[in-house]
């Protein structure tokens, strides 16, 4: 998959964009499949904004974005579904797990979106690999932030996907389950030759990016 972006300025942030350079908005960017991008940015300054146009969420720019060459404001629900499902995977910022679930559930719901793309014994592994398969069968809402951030991580994984839009998916999380999420994510992008646009505040080293942006 590949998404395109056309010179997207959020229409909210336009007056403080025209006082700023940024890599990002204004810009002619591509993010595609194999690629691994880390956008860089501080606090309050459109990564979550761009997280949410990327996945379709909202549309309140100006400028073009495609999701390949179609423009995603002229792409139908079902069309749009589509690309959820089998394209693009997302961890959110602010996870949007369903509470009174399971983790396990939460999990379950995206593994089986399609035809599963693993077995369901995926997630006990992934979740002994990010040291959370003792909270699986706990309610999602009284998991600790960063279990549930582990969770959202795992929930990302176990659907299929060529490009991964992650939103600080490792703000809650020690350096040790840091080094964990990213090798699992590292490990799964490549099984599937898929890409990643990853944001954060910081620089890190925890993946060999094939582009650094700053927003
Ligand atoms: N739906 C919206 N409508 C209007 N303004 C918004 C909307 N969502 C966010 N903003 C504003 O846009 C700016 C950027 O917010 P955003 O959440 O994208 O930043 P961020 O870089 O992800 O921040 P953080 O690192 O703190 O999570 C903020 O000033 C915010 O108040």
């Amino acid at each position: 998959m590949e998404i395109t972006l056309d010179k997207i300025i959020p229409i909210p942030l336009k007056e403080n964009l025209e006082k700023r350079p940024s890599e990002v908005w204004h810009s002619n960017i591509r993010f595609k499949t194999g690629e691994k991008v880390k956008i860089k940015a501080p606090s309050g300054t459109g990564k979550t904004t761009l997280v949410h146009f990327l996945y379709g969420l909202r549309s309140d720019y100006t400028g073009t974005l495609n999701w390949d060459g179609k423009a995603l404001n002229h792409l139908k629900p079902d069309q749009k579904a589509g690309y959820r499902q089998k394209e693009i995977s997302v961890v959110f910022q602010d996870l949007r797990l369903f509470s009174q679930l399971t983790a396990r559930e939460n999990i379950e719901l995206n593994r089986v979106l399609q035809e599963p793309y693993y077995p369901a014994t995926v997630i006990d592994e992934m979740a002994a690999a990010l040291q959370v398969d003792h909270i699986l069968d706990q309610a999602a809402g009284i998991c600790s932030y960063g279990e549930q951030q582990r969770i959202a991580i795992i929930r990302a994984l176990v659907q299929p996907f060529s490009l991964l839009i992650m939103d600080e998916p490792f703000s809650h999380l020690d350096l040790n389950n840091t080094k964990k999420a990213a090798a699992l994510i590292d490990r799964e992008c490549d099984k599937r030759g898929a890409g990643f646009v990853l944001t954060d505040l910081d620089e890190d080293q925890f993946f060999n990016y094939t582009t650094y942006l700053t927003l």
